[in-house]
């Protein structure tokens, strides 16, 4: 532990590196406004407390919070306690630092009020203290609140000194900020004022300048001619839960982009600055943004999250403190140009987001493709220079290398410099620790001057106000997904942002675990192997990742694979994709193939949910309709009362039974002897949904064509009317021959179906699912040998059912054989449909 003698002298370094001349005063007053607040109790009294725990703030200094709440500094020490972090061992420090704590409460608006404060400070700590107010009040008081202070509580003896640190949002707009800026300008002058961006605090940030500027391999690279695109993003895994209060006023442009992201990009696009300087660097940065281009509605895309009822995630509209219909950004995307020589044409994409899939921050800078590339066609991918701001700080460079081993493939693997691997044991200071201190020794550096705020909101203000104008809606997303709206994707792909999906980092997205390198032997290269990567299909993260595959394997393979690393996921329960919303892969397809010229597959996976054999299902759905049926027509007097039997039965209702008994047991052989299905299973719960609907019109229909009152039509039209159904049950079998005789057994082969020498088969010349036309027409025929209303029902509730499957299998037909399949047909009903 440093003494305080080394202590003060390392602040006096600290205030001589800033080059600020040192104090003379005996103590220092850090007064908090909205002490009684949410930043306060989760950010300023935490600070307050570590700076002092570490002996980092000048030896006699005193905090004073103030609010209009009545509240006392036990009622701060316990509102704040759950962020202390204090340790057991730390309770008498504790107490100690609550000592030095005092509360006042007063308006924000009372000259009165302010006269006491200031009253309060000379009386307990003396006139001679310099005062550090923080305003950490909403932007509606800031300048009632400067006024006072300026008029009523400021030190005035010479030595002494007065800053303010201004919380964001500094702002709403250009008009409402130069309102504000002016206004705080005719009370304290520029150095007095700290506009705090607490991300300029955060090590990442800071660490910007010294790896563009000290580092020689970056300068040339640093520009239009080098990199295609550079995306500052930020998402947060979790909503506004109880913030949307003040969260709707601004939504994201305003809450993060025009403030911590805006700051980021000027930092990596700003020139050499003259010096380290505070104000050499600030001038820097406005330089940027005075080269950007005004946002316009064109260049951003927004949305805003909607519950996710699979995770039980509510939607920005569920939150209680958001107002009805609100249409306030959540996530937005936005591409910003810095007009100047080095970055003509470079889009800077920022996006940030809440309720999105993960909490990060980084800066992706993507290198344009290599020129004239040797390497096969796809292979090579684009370097990446990342900058992880958080969590788990970290700089790495993505890059092709040639695979170990025999042979010249490429791969991507990375420079790595992973925070905590290479200085272990490192305690990072928090961002308002390191931003705190700043003010206490006058150093503007990480601070927003009056010339930037103004500029930032001439970038962003016609874009916000166009969206509130135009009451732009927001695109929805789901709580939980990767990037807000798929619109998101879409505009980031239009700017020339490209995704290979293909790089895998060894040690989780995390960058902690074990380093295990891959090393291929001379054999498997010869044989080709490769890699796989699966991702979940829903928010896109990495869950398995395969090496040293075979690249002949088949995607039956990859479900044997996965299954045994998580053996839930029994195969057919599982899914890939090539694209997320994609269809299934087919089993056979080789990985190889999927892959093309890379090394490295990345598939999207998804779970289909507990399976039930295809034939159970089948069997379950034809023997209902079997049982009910023959329950009405053989046991009429259990349904319909004891008379019901001794009524002779009509012939047409015996015939009736004979066709419906027929069709279902040739359904059941048919299951059993003749299909054979390209999967084996489907979702279990499709057995309750197929069983009751089948079961369910079963019962319908024999309740009324067996009803003792049963009214039977003539005896021609019910005999042509069963002739038809027989030709068209014999159609029916006969397509299915001929499907099943298109795949050989214990295949998944699929062909082009076409007539054969079996002429019910010719339908196959009109239409692709000819087994359904016919199904259609045995129906019809049903219900007109019948004249039954409740079959006529059933008829058409098939015709719909069938007419959705056979447009879609028609679909799938074309997209599959594309040109060679017969172009005049069909899907079901010939000619028409
Ligand atoms: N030192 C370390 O700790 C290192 C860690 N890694 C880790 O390895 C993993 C992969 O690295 P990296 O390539 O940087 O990151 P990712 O592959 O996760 O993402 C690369 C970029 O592509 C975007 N993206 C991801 N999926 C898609 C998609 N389906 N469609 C369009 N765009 C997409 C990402 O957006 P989005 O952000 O929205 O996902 C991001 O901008 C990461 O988890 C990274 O943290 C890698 C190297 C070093
Ligand atoms: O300024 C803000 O930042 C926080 C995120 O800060 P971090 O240091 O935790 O990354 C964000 O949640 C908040 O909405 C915003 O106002």
């Amino acid at each position: 532990m440093m003494s305080d003698a080394s202590l003060e002298q390392s602040l006096k370094l600290l205030r001589e590196e800033a080059g600020m001349v040192c104090h003379s005063a005996s103590s220092h007053v850090i007064i908090v406004f909205g002490a009684s607040g949410d930043l306060a109790k989760k950010k300023i009294y935490p600070t307050l407390w570590w700076l002092f725990r570490d002996k980092l703030l000048p030896s006699n200094t005193h905090f004073i919070g103030y609010s209009r709440s009545n509240l006392t500094v036990d009622n701060l020490r316990s509102n704040a306690m759950p962020y202390l972090n204090a340790k057991d061992s730390e309770s008498t420090q504790l107490d100690e630092f609550f000592k030095r704590n005092s509360y006042v409460q007063g308006s924000y608006d009372k000259p009165e009020d302010f006269i006491r404060l200031n009253k309060f400070i000379v009386d307990n700590f003396s006139a001679c203290s310099n005062r550090l107010f923080y305003l950490a009040i909403p932007p509606s008081q800031f300048i009632s609140v400067a006024t006072n202070l300026k008029a009523h509580c400021t030190a005035e003896s010479d030595g002494l000194w007065n800053r303010l640190i201004v919380e964001k949002p500094f702002g709403k707009d250009l008009d409402s900020s130069e309102v504000l800026a002016k206004h705080l300008s005719s009370l304290f002058s520029e150095d007095q004022i700290y506009r705090i961006d607490h991300y300029l605090g955060k090590e990442m940030v800071q660490n910007v300048v010294v790896l563009r500027f000290a580092n020689r391999v970056f300068s040339p690279l640093w520009n239009r001619d080098n990199i295609a695109n550079v995306v500052v993003t930020f998402k947060e895994n979790f909503g506004t839960e109880g913030r949307g209060g003040y969260f709707d006023e601004f939504g994201i442009i305003r809450d993060v982009m025009q403030n911590h992201l805006l700051q980021i990009l000027c930092l990596i696009a700003m020139e050499r600055p003259i010096s380290m300087e505070a104000n050499d660097i600030r001038d820097e940065k406005v330089k940027v943004l005075r080269c950007m281009r005004p946002l316009s509605l064109d260049d951003v895309v927004v949305g805003q999250y909607v519950a996710d009822p699979e995770n039980g995630k509510p939607g920005y509209l569920d939150d209680p403190t958001v107002p009805a219909g609100s249409i306030t950004p959540t996530y937005a995307v936005a591409a910003l140009y810095v007009d100047n020589e080095r970055w003509q044409g470079v889009p800077f994409i920022v996006r940030a987001g809440k309720a999105l899939n993960e909490k990060k921050c980084e800066v992706r800078i993507q290198f344009k493709d290599v020129i004239a590339d040797i390497l096969p066609s796809g292979a090579v991918h684009r370097n990446e220079l990342v900058l992880r701001v958080q969590p788990n700080e970290a700089v790495y460079m993505k890059l092709m290398t040639k695979r170990p081993g025999m042979g010249f493939g490429a791969e991507e693997t990375e420079l790595d410099l992973t925070y905590n691997r290479r200085f272990t044991d490192l305690k990072l200071p928090d961002a308002y620790e390191r931003l705190l201190l700043d003010v206490l020794v006058g150093s503007q550096i990480n601070f927003v001057r009056t010339d930037e705020l103004r500029e930032a909101w001439r970038v962003f203000t016609p874009a916000l106000h166009a969206l509130e104008s135009q009451r732009v809606a927001p695109h929805p997303y789901p709580y939980g997904v990767r990037n807000g709206p798929p619109q998101a994707d879409e505009f980031m792909r239009r700017l020339g942002f490209t995704f290979s999906g293909q790089y895998f980092y060894p040690h989780g997205g995390s960058g902690a675990g074990p380093v295990k390198h891959n090393l291929f032997s001379a054999a498997t290269i010869i044989t080709s192997t490769m890699e796989v990567i699966v991702l979940r299909a829903n928010d896109g993260r990495v869950i398995e990742s395969f090496t040293g595959v075979s690249a002949d394997s088949t995607i039956d393979d990859l479900k044997q694979l996965f299954a045994q690393r998580q053996p839930k996921y029994y195969p057919d329960r599982q899914s890939f994709r090539k694209e997320k919303t994609a269809r299934s892969l087919p089993g056979n397809s080789k990985l190889g193939e999927l892959a093309g010229s890379a090394k490295s597959l990345s598939v999207y996976f998804k779970d289909l949910g507990p399976q039930i054999g295809w034939t159970t299902v089948f069997v379950a759905e034809y023997t209902g309709p079997l049982i009910v049926y023959l329950l009405f027509y053989l046991r009429p007097a259990i349904v319909y009362g004891p008379e019901a039997g001794k009524a002779p039965m009509h012939w047409i209702v015996k015939a009736a039974a004979a066709c419906w008994i027929g069709h279902y047991a040739k359904r059941l052989l048919e299951t059993v002897f003749v299909h054979r299905f390209s999967h084996g299973t489907m979702p279990w719960r499709n057995l309750f949904k197929n069983c009751s609907y089948y079961w369910g019109f079963a019962a319908f229909v024999a309740y009324f064509v067996n009803h003792p009152l049963y009214t039977a039509p003539a005896d021609s039209q019910a005999i042509a009317a069963l002739v038809t159904f027989v030709f068209c049950q014999l159609g029916n079998l006969s397509c299915h021959v001929a499907l099943r005789n298109l795949r050989p057994p214990g295949t998944r082969v699929r062909k082009i179906p076409r007539p054969t020498a079996n002429p019910f088969t010719w339908l196959f010349g009109l239409v692709s699912c000819p087994n359904y036309t016919y199904e259609f027409g045995s129906w019809l025929s049903f219900t007109v040998a019948t004249q039954c209303l409740p079959a006529g029902l059933f008829t058409l509730a098939g015709a719909y059912q069938m007419t959705v499957w056979a447009l879609g299998k028609h679909r799938n037909y074309r997209r599959e054989f594309a040109s060679d399949y017969p172009r005049g047909r069909r899907a079901i009903f010939p000619f028409v449909l």
